[in-house]
């Protein structure tokens, strides 16, 4: 399977297991069943409110050979409400504890907006705080402690847009080594894309299958990008399926990518899709598709209850 590379020679598995919804009861078995067949990568974060259940399905891997700890690649994200630098340790040290690991391989700041200690999900303005009540540079600084300390191996940010990563790239010193924001043929991010490449900031995928989970409720007229025509074309042509094209495309733009699933079937199926070569005519109808489309849009964090913008979170068009 195609790694990324970290500037110092470390690898990120391209495919890695998302953890998102996947609920404490589900996730330990699936977890088991990713590294049993093959995953060497998993997404996790605080607030997916799962990390002790992930620690076990890891812990059972390793306990039964079937993998070494210094074999995975585990991703946790610092939530919004730790962004304060008294409190980004002991937030990191919580998920290492419910992961039962000493060190994560890569720590995440999950969205550049910030909630007063103790607020899971805002009800009012009054649950935020603003940028200059915490300022990105002090979250970060927090953050390059945690490498320092060998905590975190490689240390980065998710949801930013090109302008907050320049407020992190002109502070000098570290530099985000990752970037994991929504990615799939409807939002190819590709100035974004273009930004990072630049930089030499690594990128992930989240949301390549659309979200299908997250969606079904309120979401109901979301266009959905499993049963596109486009995608569905390309899928019959491989004779894979339509998930499986969009897990290829994303390998084919070289960024890691992280589909959930809690079904072993389709665990395997995802990982099966690092054998799937996209040509260049595939590429082209996919980049042609005619549909833009964000579906994590953040419009939870922003609007008239929120000290924040949408223009906080993604580059406008
Ligand atoms: N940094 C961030 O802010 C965010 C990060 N993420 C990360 O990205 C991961 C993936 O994104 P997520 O939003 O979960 O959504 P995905 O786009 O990965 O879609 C997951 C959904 O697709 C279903 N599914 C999985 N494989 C297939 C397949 N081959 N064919 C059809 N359906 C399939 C899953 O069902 P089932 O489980 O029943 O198989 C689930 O309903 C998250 O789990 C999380 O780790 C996600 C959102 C935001
Ligand atoms: O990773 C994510 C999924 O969960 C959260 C919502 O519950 C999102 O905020 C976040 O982007």
């Amino acid at each position: 399977m195609k790694n990324l590379i970290f500037k110092n020679g470390d690898k990120l598995p391209i495919i890695g297991l998302g953890t998102w919804k996947s609920k404490p009861g589900e996730v330990a078995q699936a977890v088991f069943w990713a590294i049993e067949a093959g995953y060497r990568h998993i997404d996790c974060a605080a607030v997916y409110q799962n990390e002790n259940e992930v620690g076990a399905g890891i812990a059972k891997a390793i306990a039964e050979g079937l993998v070494k700890r210094e074999e995975l690649f585990v991703t946790s994200k610092l939530w919004n409400n730790a962004h304060k630098k008294e409190q980004v340790l002991p937030a990191l040290e919580k998920s290492l504890a419910d992961l039962k690991l000493d060190y994560v391989d890569l720590y995440l700041i999950h969205w550049p907006i910030s909630f007063k200690a103790g607020v899971g999900f805002p009800g009012g303005r009054e649950d935020y705080l603003t940028y200059e009540e915490v300022p990105i540079s002090e979250t970060w600084k927090a953050m390059q402690e945690l490498k320092e300390k060998g905590l975190a191996k490689h240390i980065g940010v998710s949801n930013f847009n090109q302008n907050k990563l320049k407020e992190i790239l002109e502070l000098g010193g570290q530099s985000p080594e990752m970037n994991q924001v929504e990615m799939q043929p409807y939002l190819p991010q590709e100035g974004l894309v273009e930004f990072c490449i630049e930089h030499g900031i690594l990128m992930t995928a989240y949301s390549p299958l659309g979200s299908p989970d997250s969606r079904a409720d309120k979401h109901a007229d979301d266009p959905k990008l499993l049963v596109d025509p486009v995608v569905k074309e390309i899928a019959d042509k491989h004779k894979v399926g339509a998930g499986q094209v969009l897990i290829a495309w994303s390998i084919a733009r070289d960024i890691a990518v992280i589909p959930k699933s809690v079904h072993q079937e389709r665990i395997i199926g995802n990982l099966a899709s690092a054998n799937i070569n996209l040509d260049d005519h595939d590429m082209m109808e996919l980049r042609d598709i005619g549909i833009n489309h964000r579906f994590i849009d953040g419009s939870f964090f922003t609007g008239e209850n929120s000290p924040y913008e949408s223009s906080d979170l993604f580059d406008q068009a």
